[in-house]
């Protein structure tokens, strides 16, 4: 007897595929399945299993084919009217449509390294929140900051599963749970202090005095080329003691280069995580992802192996301190560095590569930090003794609004309700379970409301904030007539609260210092044919930013 009920008609056998259709979507809504199995069992076995219902009036081909056609076009055709229905959790935000249809056509955005441009246009367009997905919103309004990132704030968003080398061994900076986080961010803290610091300087001494000569050397450079290999090398030493030689051999083994696409391949996953799982899972894709994993997997055991000799940041994220109860899984310290070796090189690479764009294309900004420079570290001095950093106000003018135009992470990192809390309250905003948000910071950053013409690089801005003695700038006009505008509020380049970059101190002492010694020791032009101008327009976001390149001619001064 078939286990099939022979009296249905032939609507409700249609009807019985199309219920199943919209379970489907229920599912889909409620639990956001990313895993593929689940995945491949809702979108072609549940088609498949009710397509027998058709068999008998269809024969089994027809009744194959029809189900499937039954099953998506409910599905879709659900999925759409739910999105853009007042019934959807994020309806009140508004944004394109096609946005809160589907994923990718944000993902398009992505993928031509356009998302912050087109998320500067869109908050022009709608306001201060705009629907970027059908489950996601960004935020322009710094109001949302300290509650939705801050302390009381919610974890990590679920980007990371997507973007995560292995997400079974998430890094700590996809770690959601937001107790687990604190708990992994311990020994980063300890390796961040104020004392461990110093255990950094002469690395960072070492390395920036090899960058610098190879500079002054090769006369002619791609500024952003090299000064991401010295950032890289200087990472190695920082993490491991060693192990990196990419500016002596200029990337030779490519390990450099292959970090780099890795990261910016990431991006995909990061919107669309399932074809992160089919990356992970297909031989011969995402060569470049898993060549990085597996270098950075052989240096970590090599640095195990090795024990310390020197505090390197493995020392603190290995417990060789002593700081925790307990020893972390190798795995974990492994699936760390990964990230501390991309984190802590592409960032300061590329803020410093902005940085001197911005001082070759600012003359009188230039003036005035080589002014500066010349003053703390003149000739006879070690430009790498940190001692009169915190008097050389103008450089860290420069750098705080170098990253403040040139934000590293354009639009910052996701956060989302932590599951099981039904969803997130900031103030007018609820924030539902299974939806996102992100505060991007270039377009917070580029706002009016926030700072006096924030299109214009003015570091003297930080001067005036501060109330310290500062030099004209092509501000002052609009400051007289209407006072500074600077929103300190609004400037979270390395993001806020507890689950910001931990990484912040060793990033601002080393640009500072190498910025010190590389204006001490050599003078920086752009070479002929290359049109600042251009530079904006060439800037692409892979989620950090991904710079055109800088041809600079280098001359010694010493
Ligand atoms: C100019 C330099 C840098 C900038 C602009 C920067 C920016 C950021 C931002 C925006 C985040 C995301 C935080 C969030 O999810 O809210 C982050 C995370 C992180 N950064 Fe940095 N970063 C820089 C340098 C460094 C350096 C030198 C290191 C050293 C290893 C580092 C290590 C990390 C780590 C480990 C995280 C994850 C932190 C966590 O989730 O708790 N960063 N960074």
């Amino acid at each position: 007897m078939s286990p099939l009920p022979a009296s249905l008609t032939r609507a409700e056998r249609i009807l019985a595929v199309a219920t199943c259709a919209l379970v489907t979507h229920w599912i889909f809504n409620r639990r956001e399945p990313s895993d593929i199995r689940v995945l491949f069992a809702l979108v072609f076995v549940a088609p498949a299993v009710v397509s027998q219902l058709l068999f008998p009036l269809y024969g089994t081909v027809a009744g194959i084919f029809l189900s499937f056609f039954v099953y998506y076009t409910t599905l879709l055709v659900s999925i759409i009217i739910y999105r853009v229905s007042p019934f959807h959790p994020l309806a009140r935000y508004p944004g394109p449509l096609l946005a809160k249809i589907t994923r990718w056509y944000w993902t398009l955005i992505a993928l031509r390294g356009r998302q912050h441009v087109e998320t500067l246009r869109l908050f022009g367009m709608y306001g201060d929140a705009i629907r970027v997905g059908p489950n996601e919103v960004w935020f322009r309004n710094p109001a949302v900051v300290q509650p939705m990132l801050g302390v009381q704030g919610m974890p990590k968003g679920p980007m990371w599963q997507g973007r995560g080398l292995n997400p079974s061994i998430m890094s700590l900076i996809g770690l959601r749970d937001n107790a687990s986080h604190a708990r992994r961010r311990r020994p980063w803290t300890r390796a961040f202090s104020s004392a461990a610091l110093r255990n950094y300087e002469p690395v960072i001494a070492r390395r920036g005095a090899q960058f610098v000569e190879l500079l002054a050397e090769k006369k002619r450079v791609d500024f952003g080329h090299w000064v991401h290999l010295f950032a890289f090398d200087f990472m190695s030493d920082a993490l491991f003691g060693g192990g990196s030689e990419s500016m002596k051999d200029n990337d030779a083994d490519g390990v450099v280069e292959t970090s780099k696409r890795a990261f910016s391949d990431a991006q995909l996953y990061e919107h669309l995580p399932w074809v992160g799982f089919l990356v992970r899972h297909l031989p011969g894709v995402g060569a470049k992802t898993k060549q990085f994993r597996a270098s950075c997997l052989r240096r970590g055991l090599e640095r195990l192996e090795k024990g310390s000799s020197v505090k390197d940041l493995f020392y603190w994220l290995s417990n060789e301190d002593g700081g925790e109860k307990e020893d972390p899984p190798k795995a974990i310290v492994i699936s760390d560095s990964g990230v501390a070796i991309i984190a802590g090189s592409d960032t300061t690479s590329i803020t410093l590569t902005n940085l001197v764009y911005c001082i070759i294309a600012h003359p009188q900004v230039y003036e005035r930090l080589q002014a500066e420079i010349d003053k703390f570290c003149p000739t006879e001095q070690d430009a790498f003794d940190p001692k009169h950093l915190g008097e050389m106000r103008y450089l860290g003018a420069v750098i705080s609004e170098t990253m403040r135009i040139y934000p590293v992470l354009p639009n910052g990192t996701q956060r989302a309700p932590e599951p099981g809390t039904g969803g997130f309250v900031a103030g007018e905003h609820f924030i539902p379970e299974w939806t996102s948000i992100r505060v991007p910071l270039w377009s917070m950053h580029r706002d009016a409301r926030n700072f006096t013409l924030p299109l214009a690089f003015a570091p003297e801005r930080w001067l005036v904030a501060a109330d310290l003695p500062a030099p004209p700038s092509v501000i002052d006009s609009v400051i007289a007539t209407s006072g500074l505008v600077h929103n300190a509020g609004a400037y979270a380049p390395f993001s806020y609260g507890p689950r910001n970059c931990v990484g912040k101190n060793l990033a601002l002492l080393e640009m500072k210092l190498v910025v010190s010694h590389m204006l001490q020791r050599v003078h920086l032009r752009f070479a002929e044919g290359f049109d600042p101008s251009t530079w904006e327009e060439g800037i692409q976001e892979r989620f950090n930013l991904v710079l055109p390149e800088l041809p600079v001619i280098v001359e010694r001064r010493m």
